[in-house]
């Protein structure tokens, strides 16, 4: 079966787009692992397949597979690319997009100046929600993973989020710790480990080691949580900019119940075919 695709990114974080509103697709988590190989396929991070909606008040379906062929629950990049996707492939002529996502609906708009702003929905705060396993939930908890204990903070944004706040965080331990961390008994559905450096009360830089992928250049839902753990810690601002290693994110919260706001760009790098 061969299938078009689109290559695309949001801020180095990469994606195979690939349309099955007017295509037949089959997929399986080997296929989807030997693709996502930079050396042996095309590469990506996450594969994102576009689908019809299950409820008529929607606009669209969209899933997501991590690149060990694992499908997930949210993407924050992945959203933008998505909203710039169905637009460029003429399947909506809307500025503002009701997509079902494995977690609820969430609504890309494309603003006028060419980046995608996104409701990412209200993020959940309860430990079981995440889910992480605790007593009580907490503003940040003590996790003891690869030698040490980490202060962090627990956040779904849809997908599961630990995040914890570091000196420096080109001198954090990302791979090490990130890759115990995503894989902790404590989070029984895995996890992305963020590490947060503030640098203002409206900036900080963020790494995040990705659950089913490594560590990222830029993880849309990892500043999503990020922020929010930040302004629970008393940290940071409503409106912060995220400083990636794939560029910068705008993200807003107005606090417990109200929804996070992303705003970033979602490029295109070119569109191929290939056999499924
Ligand atoms: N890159 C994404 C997150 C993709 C899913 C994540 N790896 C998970 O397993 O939850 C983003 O931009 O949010």
């Amino acid at each position: 079966m061969k299938l078009k695709f689109s290559k695309m990114h949001g801020l180095g974080n990469d994606f195979v787009v690939i349309d099955g509103v007017r295509q037949t697709v089959t997929l399986s988590p080997e296929r989807i692992r030997e693709l996502g190989d930079r050396h042996f396929g095309i590469g990506f991070d996450q594969l994102l397949l576009v689908e019809a909606p299950r409820d008529a008040d929607n606009d669209f379906r969209y899933r997501i597979f991590n690149n060990d062929g694992g499908e997930v629950e949210q993407c924050g990049n992945g959203a933008r690319c998505f909203a710039r996707f169905v637009t460029e492939q003429r399947l909506t002529n809307k500025p503002a997009i009701r997509v079902e996502t494995a977690r609820g609906v969430i609504v890309p708009q494309l603003e006028a100046d060419g980046s995608v702003k996104v409701d990412m929905g209200v993020p959940r705060l309860a430990p079981a929600e995440v889910p992480f396993v605790a007593d009580a939930e907490a503003v940040s908890y003590p996790l003891e993973a690869a030698g040490g204990t980490w202060q962090i903070s627990v956040v779904s944004m849809g997908n599961p989020h630990a995040v914890q706040v570091v000196d420096d965080v080109d001198a954090a331990p990302v791979g090490a710790v990130g890759a115990a961390i995503e894989s902790h008994p404590r989070f029984p559905e895995r996890v992305n480990a963020g590490f947060m450096q503030v640098v203002a009360r409206d900036e900080i830089r963020l790494r995040v080691f990705e659950r089913g992928a490594g560590e990222t250049l830029a993880c849309g839902t990892g500043a999503c949580a990020a922020v929010v753990a930040g302004i629970r810690r008393g940290l940071l601002d409503e409106t912060v900019k995220v400083h990636t290693r794939g560029g910068d994110l705008s993200i807003s919260w107005a606090g417990p119940g109200q929804p996070v706001y992303m705003t970033g760009p979602a490029v295109t790098v070119f569109s191929g075919e290939v056999e499924f």
